[in-house]
């Protein structure tokens, strides 16, 4: 589908989408198990294959095996692998879901290579560099390794105050930009040739999705509370697919096709029913223990997905352009194997052990193509 021209980056989505993002922002984490509108991919049925998903093909071991152990710089047994099933949605035309695309070795070394070696690049921006001056570690070093008592001094002292490492590392620090350096403000591309997208990456992407030139890439950062509001991503020249790398904690994924339809404000309930005399709204201390109002509802061009460590999503053809969002971040869902990352385990008191960073984190990287000419 060429790119419609009519898209445009500043545009809200639908009321109905709005709704479901805050529907799904507010749910109680305990009871996300419990409402049947969130699809759970280790839940998968033959009822949900047929509504809604249908399997689309398997990539196959020896390619894996390839890919992998290029990007690991070490052979990949095929037998160790499992095989990658890929999902289309009947109702969201070219999107695709990879449940457990990528081993735990590899979401391991994409995260090194991410946060330990291309954040420590001056060519990548950050949200951090709006507002603050970055002291950058020494070479060969990354942010991980900056003494304790490191402050990112504001640019504009009278706005904001200096920040210190763990202030940035554990909540500040939101995105980071690898090759085209998306300018978040203007919702655009800078012009002029972009900065070379990591080619390791680059190859991992390609290697298993290979009609697609990554040549820009957000790789964004999440913890528990932390949301992404509704957008589409039309600031591409190319309508190439979009695809989009979760490792660490799971999180709800929502996504539209939906048209806005006029009536729509009339036509969906209120997300939450005002109490009744009958039914006082109880105290705080007790807030998240209430059974949550019903969910509003889900056509059938719309998907709240539950995403995992690994998984991947596509996001092509019509669904290239259709709204989403990230409305909740789970909290303890990190798999096991990587609570520990970045492992650094020091006994240098002016420095800080960040070993267990990333059980309270959920990175994605969320990979495109720019221009078309590629
Ligand atoms: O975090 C995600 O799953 C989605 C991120 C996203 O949509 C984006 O970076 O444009
Ligand atoms: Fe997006």
């Amino acid at each position: 589908m060429p790119k419609d021209v009519a898209l445009e980056a500043h545009v809200t989505a639908p009321r109905s989408v709005r709704d479901l993002q805050k529907y799904y922002q507010k749910l109680p984490t305990e009871f996300i198990p419990s409402t049947p509108q969130i699809l759970d991919l280790h839940v998968l049925n033959s009822q949900i294959i047929d509504s809604s998903l249908k399997f689309a093909e398997t990539i196959s071991l020896e390619t894996l095996a390839e890919v992998y152990g290029q990007f690991l710089g070490q052979d990949v047994d095929v037998s160790t692998l499992e095989a990658v099933n890929v999902y289309e949605h009947r109702f969201l035309p070219g999107l695709r879901i990879l449940p457990s695309l990528l081993p735990i070795p590899v979401q391991e070394t994409l995260l090194s290579k991410l946060l330990l070696r291309d954040l420590s690049n001056k060519e990548h921006l950050t949200n951090v560099h709006l507002h603050y001056n970055v002291p950058y570690p020494d070479a060969d070093e990354s942010f991980f390794d900056l003494p304790k008592s490191t402050t990112f001094p504001p640019k504009d002292p009278d706005v904001h105050k200096p920040l210190g490492v763990v202030d940035v590392l554990e909540k500040k620090l939101r995105w980071m930009t690898l090759g085209g350096q998306y300018d978040w403000t203007a919702k655009e591309y800078p012009d002029g040739p972009p900065v070379q997208f990591p080619k390791d990456i680059r190859d991992l992407v390609h290697g298993i999705f290979p009609t697609i030139e990554p040549e820009a890439a957000i790789c964004n950062t999440y913890s528990p509370g932390d949301t992404l509001s509704t957008h589409r991503d039309v600031s591409e020249e190319a309508d190439k697919d979009l695809i989009s790398i979760s490792i660490g904690c799971d999180a709800l994924f929502l996504i539209s096709l939906s048209p806005e339809s006029p009536d729509e404000q009339a036509s969906i309930p209120p997300t939450t029913p005002a109490p009744t005399p009958q039914q006082p709204r109880r105290q705080s201390k007790n807030k998240g223990k209430e059974p949550p109002p019903p969910p509003p509802p889900l056509d059938e061009h719309t998907l709240i997905i539950r995403i995992r460590s690994g998984d991947a999503v596509v996001m092509g053809g019509q669904s290239r352009w259709a709204w989403h969002g990230v409305p909740k971040v789970i909290g303890d869902t990190c798999p096991e194997e990587l609570t520990q990352w970045p492992n650094s385990n020091r006994d240098d008191d002016n420095k800080i052990d960040w070993t267990g960073w990333m059980r309270r984190k959920r990175v994605n990287l969320n990979i495109r193509q720019m221009y078309e000419t590629n």
